[in-house]
């Protein structure tokens, strides 16, 4: 990565430049601690079986390696940063106050147990949690907290949407938006990438700003935030993202990003089928974007461009369509609606994530197999479309854009 190391790897300025580089997380024990109590509260509709799932995110990481980008796993990444001692006991300090570890001999029998891991064990523990039958506390006294949730088989939730690398986190030129997140299944999520984004080299962290810190209580996710030119970036105003993180991302996005000049917030409805934006709408190619049919006359659409009011002035507009052309500066915009023009098999199909398809290029998508009308109106249009299986994948509800965090596009 020589000259990316010393200028920083981050830099997108659109969302369908060929991928250069791009961070997953290979599914792992967190899912197996999935139970049917709890997967609601974890954001799944289903037990995945993992040994089928890592199969096929391995599928869709070679995909993406055969055409060229870099895969780096977020797991490996925080490995190494958490070589460094200093890094790892602020590292084990935060896991535990995330964890909500009060009680003080509690908290230090985890801190010690924790220490004493290697730091790949200790990336497995920040993610698939940790439970009370692995660590043996036996002689400790007991707080009135560990009798009363005695029944409670974990120390340390597991974070199994980690795989969906899209929310945590969203890199917008050449800075990172580290995301606030709407729900506690995934709070801890957006901690991780700060240690790699604060540590590791190839973030070069001085060269690269920080847009949005996960501490800020306004709820903003990655699914949401579309980089559609180096001019123009599309945030979803969602059941995931409140309008006052997009006032705060947007300023921050005006000062630093010289070339943006709108951000375009589009308001879709509040409901778990389109949790963020891109389940319902993605840029597929210059002029080009699919769509789950119907959503352009449910959404409301605001232009914010920079001004006086606080930094930002925000212009509603009537329509999704005219506001891309006039903001891309572009003569047509083409929606390819999923589904292929029937009205059941686009809402199967979109909740099987048709529509969260991942530009790997200018007119080539990944998308999966399984949604076949889709993907046959997606090549009507001229789209190459690379599927890949994701039966078990899916069962998260997340496509292969929610799967990726790209680092890198070649600029257009
Ligand atoms: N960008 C996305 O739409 N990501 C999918 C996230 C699915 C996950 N189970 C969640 O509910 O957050």
């Amino acid at each position: 990565m020589g000259d990316e190391t010393q200028r920083g790897l981050l830099n997108i300025t659109s969302e369908i430049g060929k991928l250069k580089a791009v961070f997953l997380h290979k599914p792992g024990k967190e899912l197996e601690r999935l139970t049917p109590d709890y997967l609601r509260q974890l954001l799944f509709d289903d037990i995945p079986w993992l040994k089928q799932m890592r199969i096929e995110h391995d599928e869709f990481a070679n995909v993406l390696r055969e055409r060229g980008a870099q895969v780096l796993y977020v797991e490996d990444l925080l490995a190494e940063v958490l070589q460094d001692k200093e890094v790892r006991k602020n590292f084990i300090y935060d896991l535990l106050k995330q964890s909500k570890i009060d009680s003080l001999e509690l908290h230090q029998a985890l801190y010690d147990y924790m220490y004493n891991r290697t730091p790949e064990e200790l990336v497995e523990i920040s993610i698939a949690g940790l439970q009370k039958k692995d660590v043996n506390l036996e002689d400790r006294e007991y707080s009135l907290t560990d009798y009363i949730d005695a029944d409670y088989p974990l120390y340390i939730n597991p974070i199994p949407n980690l795989y969906f690398m899209r929310d945590p986190a969203a890199v917008m030129g050449n800075g990172i938006s580290i995301n606030s997140m709407h729900t506690d299944a995934r709070r801890r999520e957006p901690m991780l990438i700060k240690y790699i984004y604060e540590n590791h080299p190839l973030f070069n962290k001085d060269q690269s700003p920080l847009w949005y810190d996960y501490t800020i209580p306004h709820s903003l996710e990655g699914g949401d935030m579309l980089v559609l030119s180096k001019e123009v970036v599309a945030i979803g105003c969602s059941e995931r993202t409140s309008p006052q993180a997009i006032e705060i991302l947007a300023r921050n996005l005006f000062s630093g990003m010289k070339e943006l000049r709108e951000i375009i917030a589009v308001r879709i409805p509040p409901i778990r089928a389109f949790m963020h934006l891109d389940t319902v709408f993605t840029m597929v190619d210059y002029d080009k974007f699919t769509i789950y049919p119907g959503i352009q006359d449910k959404v409301e659409v605001y232009r914010l461009t920079r001004g006086k009011n606080n930094g930002i002035t925000v212009t509603p507009e009537t329509d999704l369509v005219d506001t891309l052309k006039k903001s891309l500066r572009i003569p047509s915009v083409k929606l390819i609606e999923s589904g292929g023009g029937d009205a059941i098999t686009a809402a199967r199909e979109q909740w099987n994530d048709s529509t969260n398809t991942l530009a790997i290029a200018p007119g080539v998508v990944v998308t999966y197999s399984r949604n076949e009308a889709s993907n046959e109106v997606l090549r009507k249009n001229g789209i190459e479309v690379v599927e890949i299986d994701g039966s078990e994948l899916v069962r998260g509800r997340g496509g292969p854009r929610c799967m990726s965090m790209p680092l890198c596009r070649e600029e257009l």
